[in-house]
């Protein structure tokens, strides 16, 4: 814990605090370290000034959009050069783009860590499960504070040098994303519509229409700043067009040396990723396979178990048990709002008798309310 403050003490910057990500952390901070919260964005009525953010906060945070963090930052850094500080405060960030809004905070006198939630802001009150890339520049003061706010986090750290992150982040993001607009107008350049394909589709292709549909659904302005302020996407993708230039050539020649060469093509793919990888993330592909099957399944009961302890889960599914119900799959979620949500498959239809009777006995008993059906509302993992 930073010396002289207690973490109930704290004052936490949050910049551009209307936003997605700035009102999740600012409840974060507030829930889970009980922190006192200087809300600063123009979409406030009530925002709190640069000036009096510079002078009394101990920590901030700049959830800004990528495009304009740097000029920001700026602004934040001229303001902290009136103000003389016992100890540093600590600065973070957490735009997509990693050089230049460190670069800027760095000119300030403050301790300096680059964060990158690997994550749209989560809709649980943790980051449990989810990537954090972090970026130490200036840590001091601030260490022991910084490990209690990761850990409270939960997240999957993996610490980057900050030279590292742009460049890996143009393959990671630049790629996926630009891949994701093309496959979606090639999509949508065919005759059949998006659902009649999917109405075909193979596991491989059912992922990746998640992932193309995630992406086109969520803040364009977000993926718009990364093709354009990442100064490596330009060059990952025509690398990625090289790519995908020479397999068309292969099939242009069509002859048995380019079959030949298409094979050595592919196991060289395999082989440069790794037998161990390939097979974990065929692994990985299984069971996202699996789940997917069952998430699809429009049956499931979504159950919201009223009481959160060790046992309640068993006194519910015992009402199954009795009333000889087999279950087919059965999965759960914290939601946002700390509710658990489990979401259970049966062999028998919702509208079987049996199952009636027992979404009956399990409401009497007060034991769980039924949400709704999977049709409806999908439990969010
Ligand atoms: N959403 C994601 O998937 C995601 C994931 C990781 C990182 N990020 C990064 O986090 C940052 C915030 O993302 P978001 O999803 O919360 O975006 P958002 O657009 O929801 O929020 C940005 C907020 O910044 C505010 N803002 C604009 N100009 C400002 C200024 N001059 N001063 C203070 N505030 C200002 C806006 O009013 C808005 O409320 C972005 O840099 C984004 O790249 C986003
Ligand atoms: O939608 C998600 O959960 C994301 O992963 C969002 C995503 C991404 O698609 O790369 C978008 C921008 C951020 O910089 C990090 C992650």
């Amino acid at each position: 814990m930073n010396k002289g403050k207690k973490a109930n003490a704290m004052n936490i910057a949050i910049v551009g605090a209307a936003g997605a990500f700035g009102r999740w952390f600012t409840a974060f901070f507030q829930r889970e370290m009980s922190a006192q919260i200087l809300a600063h964005d123009p979409a406030l009525t009530d925002s709190v000034s640069i000036e009096h953010i510079v002078r009394e906060a101990d920590v901030l945070l700049f959830c800004t959009p990528t495009r304009h963090s740097t000029a920001i930052i700026e602004q934040f850094v001229q303001a902290s050069k009136a103000v003389v500080r016992e100890q540093p405060a600590l600065w973070l960030d957490i735009t997509s783009i990693k050089s230049a809004p460190i670069q800027a905070m760095k000119q300030s006198d403050a301790e300096v860590v680059g964060l990158h939630p690997m994550c749209a802001a989560p809709s649980a009150p943790t980051m449990r499960g989810k990537v954090m890339i972090v970026c130490r520049e200036r840590l001091h003061h601030w260490q022991s504070w910084f490990e209690h706010f990761l850990a409270t986090l939960q997240a999957e750290i993996l610490e980057l040098p900050v030279a590292r992150h742009d460049p890996l982040m143009a393959q990671i993001q630049g790629v996926v994303h630009a891949s994701a607009i093309a496959q979606a107008l090639q999509i949508g350049a065919l005759p059949e519509s998006a659902e009649q394909l999917w109405a075909l589709r193979s596991p491989a292709y059912a992922l990746s229409q998640a992932s193309i549909g995630r992406i086109l659904r969520s803040n364009a302005a977000i993926y718009q700043d990364i093709q354009f302020d990442n100064v490596y996407v330009q060059d990952a993708l025509r690398g990625y067009i090289a790519q995908l230039q020479h397999l068309v050539d292969l099939l242009e020649q069509g002859d048995e040396t380019a079959r030949q060469q298409w094979r050595q093509h592919f196991d060289l793919a395999a082989e440069k990723l790794g037998a161990t990888y390939c097979e974990q993330q065929h692994q990985q592909f299984e069971q996202l396979s699996c789940l997917l099957s069952d998430l699809a399944e429009p049956e499931d009961l979504i159950l919201h178990l009223h009481s959160d302890r060790p046992g309640a889960l068993r006194e519910l599914l015992q009402i199954f048990e009795q009333q000889q119900l087999n279950l087919r799959s059965i999965h759960s979620a914290r939601q946002l709002d700390g509710r658990v949500l489990f979401r259970i498959g049966l062999e028998q239809a919702r509208s079987n008798a049996v199952v009636q009777s027992a979404l009956r006995q399990i409401q009497q008993q007060g034991l769980a309310t039924l949400v709704s059906t999977s049709r409806s509302a999908p439990v969010q993992s």
